[in-house]
């Protein structure tokens, strides 16, 4: 057998400790797998006494990590600490001292990457990152080394499994938004403090990073249009299970195409609730379950789903990552690093070509409809279904528009919110996942 590659863990929380876990029980296969046995080294921690979930051997506990990536003798580094500092200086520090790198830190990716990709391409070495994405779900290798020979046009992805489980409650048990929170509190899907959940910054941040591989392109979270689910409420849900769709919170990344048939005019990245039609197969991913769903022209639909996030499932993909690296590592090689020839543009979303659902509480009496569907047609946007509910006071007009700018559907609903026959604009939802 040949020598042993000495891993360092960075961080021995939810993940860590799972990796920690598998790393022992699984040594004799990973050894296999790599051609030379993988040996714990070292794992950094923020405090030696911390109640952790796995046994760790005294000797290889550290509250330095700087130093431990430093160390000559460190082949592999597992960053699972998190946040962009000290996990980015870590990761550069353990590169240039000939590690390689494997991370489960979307944050961190979608903030600064290419920092990270420059360096390890200086370097020479590998830095993976399956785990940052939809837990234990492989899409990233997919889509940069299975999808490599194809044209990726679409990606819609459900990419949080907390306000997967919120969204999903409030369809099937007609809860309010913050009562779903609440349970999902309860029973530890969300954190006490859920802003990166339920704003939408924990998507945007896997959108940016799902983006940038599809479209071979930077793509930073400071790109994507983000909207969170706060303001989905049971009077939206109701409306979308009225018209056979349901809400989800989609992480969305396509080629924008341009007149110019040989051309795309640029990328549309954004995370926002959506209206899918419940015949879509993301409209089947319930609870707090991931699923990503890919759309490119020669493979047609792919979709992949399993568990989002959890420490081990989260293991999982970290280790998979490591089989790999540690075999380019004692070979002297490196996989795929970035790939960002395409340098496509990301368009602002007033561009974005969307379609949207309204509903409008409106004076049940002659030329309401026709002045409804006349502010539609001053911004140019054409109108795809309209049904009417209710009668007299109660009366509602259920508008569905065709693709038109984001920009023109947003100016139309402000014009609706101004005009003296409509009593209250009740639910406006992007919709998605439908032909036009
Ligand atoms: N938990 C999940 O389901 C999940 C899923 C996908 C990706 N991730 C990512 O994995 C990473 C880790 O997440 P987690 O859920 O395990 O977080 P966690 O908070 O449970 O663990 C992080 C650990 O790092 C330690 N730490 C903080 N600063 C440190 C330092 N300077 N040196 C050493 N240790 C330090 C903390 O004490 C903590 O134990 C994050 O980037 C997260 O986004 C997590
Ligand atoms: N908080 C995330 C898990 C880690 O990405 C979720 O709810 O899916
Ligand atoms: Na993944």
């Amino acid at each position: 057998m040949n020598s042993p590659l000495k891993v360092a863990v960075l961080g021995c929380g939810s993940v860590g400790s799972q990796v920690v876990r598998l790393l022992g029980e699984q040594a004799d296969d990973l050894a296999a797998r790599v051609g030379a046995p993988v040996q714990l080294a070292g794992v950094a921690v923020r405090r030696l006494d911390a109640p952790r979930e796995v046994d760790v051997p005294a000797e290889l506990l550290t509250t330095d990590a700087a130093a431990l990536v430093a160390r000559d003798d460190i082949d592999l580094v597992i960053e699972v600490i998190g946040g962009i500092e000290p996990a980015r200086s870590l990761i550069l520090s353990a590169l240039e001292n000939g590690a390689s790198v494997v991370t489960a830190n979307k944050a961190l990716l979608a903030e600064d990457g290419p920092t990270l990709f420059e360096a390890a391409e200086k370097a020479g070495r590998d830095l993976y990152y399956e785990a940052a994405v939809a837990g234990a779900i492989p899409i990233l290798r997919p889509l940069r080394e299975s999808l490599a020979g194809d044209k990726v046009t679409r990606v819609l992805g459900i990419v949080n499994g907390t306000t997967n489980f919120i969204l999903d409650k409030m369809d099937t048990q007609g809860s309010g938004f913050a009562d779903a929170l609440e349970e999902a509190q309860a029973l530890g899907y969300a954190e006490a403090d859920p802003t990166a959940d339920v704003e939408g910054f924990d998507a945007a941040a896997k959108a940016a990073i799902l983006a940038s591989l599809a479209f071979h392109s930077r793509v930073t979270a400071a790109d994507v249009h983000r909207e969170g689910i706060t303001d989905v409420t049971a009077a939206d849900v109701r409306s979308a299970r009225e018209m056979g769709s349901v809400v989800k919170l989609l992480a969305i990344a396509e080629l924008v195409p341009s007149a110019d048939p040989a051309e795309d005019a640029g990328v549309s990245v954004r995370v926002h609730p959506a209206m899918i039609p419940r015949s879509h197969p993301l409209a089947s991913v319930r609870e707090a379950y991931n699923a990503v769903f890919v759309e490119s022209e020669a493979a047609g639909q792919l979709m992949f789903y399993g568990p989002g996030a959890g420490g081990s499932p989260t293991a999982s993909a970290v280790l998979g990552d490591l089989v790999t690296v540690a075999r380019n590592h004692r070979q002297g090689t490196r996989g795929v690093g970035e790939s960002a020839y395409a340098d496509r543009a990301v368009l602002p979303m007033g561009e974005t070509r969307t379609r949207y659902h309204v509903a409008i509480d409106v004076d049940d009496r002659a030329g309401v409809l026709a002045a409804v569907a006349q502010a539609f047609a001053e911004h140019g946007v054409s109108i795809q279904t309209v049904r009417q509910e209710g009668r007299g006071n109660d009366a509602q007009l259920v508008v569905v528009s065709h693709e038109a700018s984001d920009a023109a559907l947003a100016a139309t609903v402000e014009q609706l919110r101004d005009m003296e026959i409509v009593r209250e604009v009740t639910s406006v939802m992007r919709v998605e996942g439908t032909e036009e």
